[in-house]
């Protein structure tokens, strides 16, 4: 998304503010309060209270009006007792009188009988009257009974000692006269002149004063009862129990009143009602059990306890799972406001878009649209519109681009089938035109979210970096991956439509003698330059490549199948090369050496390409120079054939080894003759193969061969102890001594052991370490210079000397030709073939000269086949010589004739 982009589904998700300030925190504390799990139980625990506070009200009244009502009853039932007391006293009372008058009048013995007679008895199942004597004897009684003497008894003696003139109570008792209970309501007879002549008595039992005890009004534990003035309970009946004989503390009965206490004879709590019989020194009191009596209330109380104990349950559940219920609902939506605020404040700090899209659906269920519903502030910056502008707009309003661009296709099918939309664009509306956009659109609820990133940067450091990998720093051009990225495409591309390509090996020539001679800057400077004008030459399809050093290549694609059509390019390009630069103030000038190759002619693959193109760039170096040559195919034999050839060589290495006859390798020696005395001082020892099948093989063929299998050092080695021996041989033959030059391979140099193997051939073959001269070539010492010298002084101070092969073809500096231990140069024999003619090898011939003698060494020039070169050579004061002039590489015999028969060379000029 550029410069409008998709957008938010909750516009609190990207719009809410990123942090509550303190005004916020106190707002959501308050709004706390109101939430419904803090306000239900809150209210819930108003409600309980008012329930509990009315529920005790009630239940308050009820026991006020229950006791009032308890309180009532006791009076009644009192005021009722009282009554039926007074009565039943009165009666008895009465009775008494009666008996004392007709006692008075009758005398003792008549007056029951006179009472009888009128009914004014009562009935002898509740009452025994009787009537003592002055003397305290029973003398009539009704029902009758025994005689019995009460003069001792307490009315009697109370009745005997005062008038009172009211009955005397006694208190209930039993005795010897009567087991069961009962009390005497007595009065005194007097007689005539008023002196004490008797005792009127009524006996009674106790349950006739609680007989009106009644269930129904009293309960199962009212008390009914007479007290004596004493204190002393005269019957009391409690439910079906009736006592006597207990003292009471009468202060505590107020008189007339209803009190609430406990009471005898159980101790239990009853409402107790008190009544003086008023003439008889008794009480009557009603007691009612307060358990009884407020039973119904109790029920009641229960109820209201249990209905408000079961609403308060009921609002307790019902408020904590609503409570539970909204705490866990606010608990969630706390989190999802946190989850948002983060979210919007990640958001806001991001350096993403964020837009929430909404998917606005056509009537087909496809997705017709996307509706913007919140963006943050990033979105602002990319789509170039402010948030409120662009909340509500239709992504494709906004963006019709991106119906054609695919962006809109992509984020429908993830509202349509979920998954995850990531993808890089490039930008092309404003304000994002020209940049580098990376979305992700993801499905939510509704709609999707698209996640935009400026990767602008990012990308355009993967472009520095992936320009970086595939070029090359100094001149800019394609680097050796490239190169081969392109040609591996392009031989694809040819391979498809049966085109044709070509491939240029470029290698400049003296291009080391500058960089060692004006410093690394100036040949950098001419590398630049160099390369500068070869790309001028080519086409714009066309590829130039550095591959390194002063290697470059160049990459022609659709050129026509035959090679020489190639020629006026790489003339022009030879020229262009050739041309003086002008370098660290200087003019200067290199060659190059061009090896070309054609697909599908030459190989169908890179890697034979590059190798047959560095082929025939070496074939060119060898060739003079400063040209170009064509890739043929014995340049390099391929591999089939090398493992065949490099297979009949280990047979032959073996075989020889072995001793066996006709083994195959050999050596033969080419003599080096001094060019002052014409005489023969050494041998440069070659080796030669006879393949058993192909017959004699080129060294420059198996050699190689063996160099790059590693086989050389063994075959190195067989060729340094042969050599050895030989030269021993002659030696001991009698021969003149001559030293004899072995050439050592680039591996075999490398080897760790050279020294050590160097040092057992000469001690097996007893040769004095001053006859044998090493050959190394100029290239294996600067591969590295360090420990070649280092290895080179080994075996100078072992006595052998060293000399410089090929000398002129690697750039050696001349710094460090100054710290080699060598004793010899050699001309290498690509100067000395066009000596005669070419005025560019006649002055490297004679430099090389030169600076041999310079640097005090020898120098000798191989390859002399002709008398010029002999006479350019021996005129420039060259110190010796080797070549078919004077001899071919021989075998040992015939060595031995040369230096038997002491042979010289005489140069024709001189022998003319
Ligand atoms: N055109 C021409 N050529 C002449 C003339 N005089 C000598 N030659 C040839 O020049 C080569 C000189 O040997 P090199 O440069 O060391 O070049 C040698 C050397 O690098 C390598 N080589 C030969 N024998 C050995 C060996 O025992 N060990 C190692 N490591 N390399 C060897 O093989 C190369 C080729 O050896 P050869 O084919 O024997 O080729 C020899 C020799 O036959 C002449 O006047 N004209």
């Amino acid at each position: 998304m550029n410069a409008r982009l998709p957008a938010p589904r909750r516009s609190a998700i990207v719009s809410g503010p990123p942090a509550a300030p303190p005004r916020a925190r106190l707002g959501r504390k308050l709004s706390l309060v109101l939430e419904t799990y803090v306000a239900l139980p809150l209210f819930a625990l108003v409600l309980v209270a008012a329930l509990w506070t009315t529920a005790f009200h009630f239940i308050d009244k009820e026991q006020r009006d229950a006791r009032q009502a308890a309180r009532d009853d006791t009076r009644e039932l009192v005021d009722t007792y009282e009554a039926q007391m007074a009565r039943s006293l009165a009666g008895i009372d009465q009775t008494l009188k009666l008996l004392k008058y007709a006692v008075e009048q009758d005398g003792a013995s008549g007056a029951l009988a006179t009472l009888r007679r009128q009914s004014l008895l009562p009935p002898s199942v509740l009452f025994t009257v009787a009537v003592a004597n002055r003397d305290g004897l029973v003398v009539a009684s009704n029902p009758p009974a025994r005689p019995l003497d009460v003069s001792r008894v307490t009315y009697f003696l109370v009745h005997r000692a005062a008038d009172g003139g009211v009955p005397y109570v006694s208190q209930t008792l039993t005795d010897r006269t009567k087991a069961e209970p009962h009390l005497h309501f007595t009065r005194r007879i007097n007689d005539a002149s008023g002196r004490f002549a008797g005792v009127a008595i009524v006996e009674v039992d106790p349950g006739y004063f609680t007989s009106a005890y009644e269930h129904g009004r009293e309960g199962e534990r009212g008390l009914l009862g007479l007290v004596g003035a004493d204190g002393v309970v005269r019957a009391l009946r409690v439910g079906e129990q009736t006592s006597w004989g207990q003292r009471i503390d009468l202060a505590r009965l107020p008189d007339g009143q209803v009190s609430l206490a406990p009471t005898i004879p159980d101790g239990l709590t009853r409402f107790l009602g008190v009544r003086r019989l008023h003439g008889y020194g008794l009480i009557a009191i009603v007691g009612l059990d307060a358990d009884e009596q407020m039973a119904g209330f109790a029920r009641q109380r229960s109820a209201w306890l249990a209905g408000a104990g079961i609403g308060t349950a009921v609002l307790l559940l019902v408020v904590t799972l609503v409570s539970a219920w909204s705490w866990q609902v606010a608990r969630s939506r706390r989190r999802e406001r946190r989850a948002q605020e983060t979210y919007a404040a990640a958001s806001e700090a991001s350096v993403d878009a964020f837009f929430v899209l909404r998917t606005v659906w056509a009537a087909d269920g496809t997705v017709a649209d996307f509706a913007i519903e919140a963006t943050n502030s990033r979105a602002e910056e990319m789509a170039g519109l402010p948030k409120e502008a662009m909340r509500g707009m239709l992504l494709c309003e906004m963006l019709p681009s991106y119906r054609r661009n695919g962006i809109f296709d992509a984020a429908a099918k993830v509202a349509l089938e979920g998954g995850v939309d990531q993808a890089e664009w490039h930008a092309q509306a404003y304000p994002m035109r020209g940049r580098w956009l990376h979305r992700q659109v993801v499905p939510v609820e509704g709609g999707v979210v698209a996640i935009v990133r400026d990767i602008t940067e990012r990308k355009q450091a993967e472009e520095r970096i992936v320009h970086m990998a595939h070029h090359d720093d100094l001149t800019g051009l394609p680097n050796r991956t490239l190169l081969r990225l392109r040609l591996e495409q392009n031989i694809a591309q040819a391979a498809h439509k049966g085109w044709s390509l070509a491939l240029v090996f470029v290698d400049l020539d003296g291009f080391k003698l500058i960089n060692d001679g004006l410093g690394h800057n100036a040949g950098d400077e001419l590398l630049k330059v160099v390369g500068k004008r070869m790309r001028a030459c080519l086409r714009r399809g066309d590829t130039l490549a550095r591959f390194g050093g002063d290697e470059f290549v160049l990459l022609l694609p659709g050129v026509g199948a035959k090679a020489q059509s190639l020629a006026p390019l790489l003339e022009k390009l030879r020229q262009a090369v050739h041309a003086p630069v002008q370098v660290a103030g200087q003019s200067v000038q290199v060659s190059c050496s061009m090896g070309v190759v054609m697909y599908p002619r030459d190989g169908l693959d890179a890697n034979t390409l590059l190798m047959n193109a560095d082929a025939a760039m070496y074939r060119a170096k060898d060739g003079g120079r400063n040209n170009y040559q064509f890739y043929a195919r014995e340049m390099n034999a391929s591999g089939e054939e090398n493992l065949i050839l490099l297979d009949g060589l280990r047979q032959s290495l073996e075989a020889t080894l072995a001793g066996a006859p006709g083994g195959g390798l050999s050596l033969c020696y080419q003599p080096k003759v001094d060019l002052k005395t014409g005489r023969v001082f050494g041998v440069e020892a070659l080796l030669r193969w006879h393949h058993p099948e192909h017959g004699p093989v080129s060294p420059q063929r198996f050699i190689g061969l063996a160099e790059e299998s590693g086989m050389i050092v063994e075959l190195g080695e067989w060729a340094l102890r042969t050599a050895c021996r030989q030269n021993q041989a002659w030696r001991a033959a009698g021969l003149p001594p001559i030293t004899v030059s072995v050439n050592v391979s680039p591996r075999q140099f490398e080897e760790r052991k050279l020294v050590a193997r160097v040092a057992a051939a000469l001690r097996d073959s007893g040769l004095p370490p001053d006859a044998l001269e090493l050959e190394v070539t100029e290239s294996l010492i600067m591969r590295d210079l360090a420990q070649s010298v280092a290895k080179m002084r080994d075996l100078e101070a072992m006595g052998v000397s060293l000399s410089i092969d090929d000398f002129g073809t690697g750039y050696s500096s001349l710094s460090a030709l100054k710290s080699f231990p060598i004793s010899r140069l050699k001309i290498d024999k690509s100067f000395v073939s066009e000596l005669a003619a070419n005025p560019d090898d006649q002055a490297i011939a004679m430099a090389v000269i030169s600076l041999g003698h310079k640097l005090h060494l020898r120098v000798i020039a191989e390859g002399v086949e002709t008398e010029e070169q002999c006479a350019f050579l021996r005129a420039n004061d060259c110190d010796e010589m080797q070549g078919y002039l004077f001899s071919r590489p021989v075998p040992p015999a015939r060595i031995a004739e040369l230096l038997a028969t002491a042979q010289q060379f005489v140069p024709a000029e001189v022998a003319a």
